[in-house]
């Protein structure tokens, strides 16, 4: 693994005698890792019940290390959301944000969901997660994180920062800005990160990062949180970016963060900065700890800010069409349902999170909890609606083991001879949903959705 030389000799520069430790560490293995999804189960009933052996990470509560050989992707219960795959230290800037039940919470940049799965789960269905990414195609990816996940409490956006700024001043409690990079982190882990690698776009990113932070200070609470992360080591594009923040909204304060054995302090004096607070900032090496490098900023918005003027979000419903909706939902689930908050657009039925804000004129790419579609004057359940629910709350259900053939024939979009009640039944592995299936005369024909279907 060639490095480039005005890399190098900058972290011999930066690191001193620690520099040679770091070197060291490209010679042995990158680390694997998944995160339990406590959506769907919790850390001690994953461990139990994995078919493959995992280790918990050190410093993620609900993070495990899994073996190269293993193929945590080509199983069931990744199918059915139980765990997200992840490089470990990536997984630490969602684990140390301290998110509360009913917060509205922005993952600016967001694609493919890394963070916008565990955050969603820290929100345990309350409050509203509003995950945006600028590239239209990642955010279809992050998309189908999200659902896989049972994330229901959901807006899905892809959008400039810039955009978003001006329609959600003040509107977030919360806001993780997960910054585009130059990687120098992920070097281990993705050596084609290298060749792209130049000192000018180090400069690039941080010029691209400083409007980023500055259009989510912007959209922030008085009193609110924002999380800044990057997987990269340059100061430029992380403590100078800090400071581009403070210089400009001087309200702002850096909180300290939880710091787990092997994580490191932010460096004030590499920018030759006199904010000393610098230091709360975690930053995270390939050679302290099992996992990549990561740079972390937790930062508060002064109370007196001027609060949001975001209006509600103005429902477009058809009576009929949510009437179609409620007989399926009373005929096939048992679930606690405001029927207030379905809304209609293009015969597709939504149930929005509480206190939906106004999103008119946004890219959006979901609004809520897609249930599914009213074809004529039938309801058609959608693949999220399965995997937002809990198998005890579909009236019919069928539930494999996950040793049951049964279960990748469905998988693979198979009808199935099966004794079944008629009609609309949730399928499941081990208790956790997977899809749907309809059945009639004991045959289940496959509902699962077409492009998720297991190759
Ligand atoms: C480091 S990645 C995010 C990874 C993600 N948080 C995860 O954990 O899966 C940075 C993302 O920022 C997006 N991005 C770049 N510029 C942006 C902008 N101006 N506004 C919003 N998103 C942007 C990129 O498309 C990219 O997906």
């Amino acid at each position: 693994m060639e490095l480039p030389l005005a890399y190098k000799e900058r972290m011999e520069q930066l690191l001193g005698e620690d520099y040679s430790s770091y070197i060291k560490h490209f010679e042995k293995e990158r680390h694997y890792g998944l995160r339990s999804n406590a959506l769907k189960i919790n850390k001690d009933k994953l461990e139990a019940i994995s078919p493959f052996q995992i280790k918990p990470i050190e410093y993620i509560n609900n993070g495990f290390y899994y073996q190269e050989n293993e193929q945590p992707a080509k199983h069931p219960y990744y199918y059915a959301g139980l765990y997200y795959i992840q490089e470990p230290s990536a997984m630490t800037p969602a684990n140390v944000f301290p998110i509360e039940k009913g917060d509205k919470v922005l993952d600016l940049c967001a694609a493919p969901g890394g963070k916008s799965t565990e955050l969603g789960a820290k929100l345990q269905g309350t409050g509203i997660l509003f995950s945006n990414d600028i590239s239209n195609s990642r955010a279809k990816g992050l998309l189908k994180n999200i659902e896989l996940s049972g994330i229901t409490n959901v807006i899905v956006s892809s959008e400039p920062s810039e955009k978003l700024a001006h329609h959600f001043k003040g509107y977030f409690d919360k806001i993780l800005v997960d910054a585009p990079c130059s990687g120098e982190g992920m070097f281990r882990k993705d050596p084609s990160m290298i060749k792209n690698w130049s000192a000018e776009s180090v400069l690039e990113y941080a010029t691209l990062q400083k409007q980023i932070i500055l259009d989510a200070a912007t959209m922030l609470k008085p009193g609110g949180l924002l999380l800044y992360s990057t997987c990269t080591f340059a100061p430029e594009e992380n403590e100078a970016v800090i400071q581009h923040l403070l210089d400009h909204h001087l309200g702002f304060t850096i909180e300290p963060l939880p710091k787990s054995n092997g994580f490191d302090n932010g460096k004030p004096e590499w920018i030759n900065s006199s904010h000393t607070e610098l230091e709360n900032c975690i930053r995270l090496w390939p050679h302290k700890i099992n996992g990549e490098g990561h740079f972390i900023a937790l930062l508060r918005k002064e109370e007196t800010a001027s609060n949001t003027t975001v209006k509600d979000y103005s429902y477009k419903k058809n009576n009929q069409q949510v009437k179609i909706v409620t007989e399926f939902i009373e005929e096939n689930l048992l679930l606690d349902f405001d029927y207030t908050r379905i809304d209609i657009i293009q015969n597709k039925a939504y149930y929005l999170p509480e206190g939906m804000p106004n999103v008119k004129g946004l890219r959006l790419l979901r609004t809520g909890w897609y249930l599914g579609e009213i074809k004529k004057d039938r309801f058609e359940p959608s693949q999220s609606l399965a995997m937002g629910l809990s198998l005890n709350q579909a009236k019919h259900a069928i539930d494999f083991s996950v040793n049951q053939e049964a279960v990748i024939r469905y998988l693979k979009g198979e009808s199935l001879r099966i004794e079944a009640n008629k009609g609309w039944n949730l399928v499941g592995v081990d208790g956790y949903p997977l899809g749907w299936g309809k059945s009639n005369n004991n045959m289940l024909k496959n509902k699962y959705y077409t492009g998720w279907r297991w190759m």
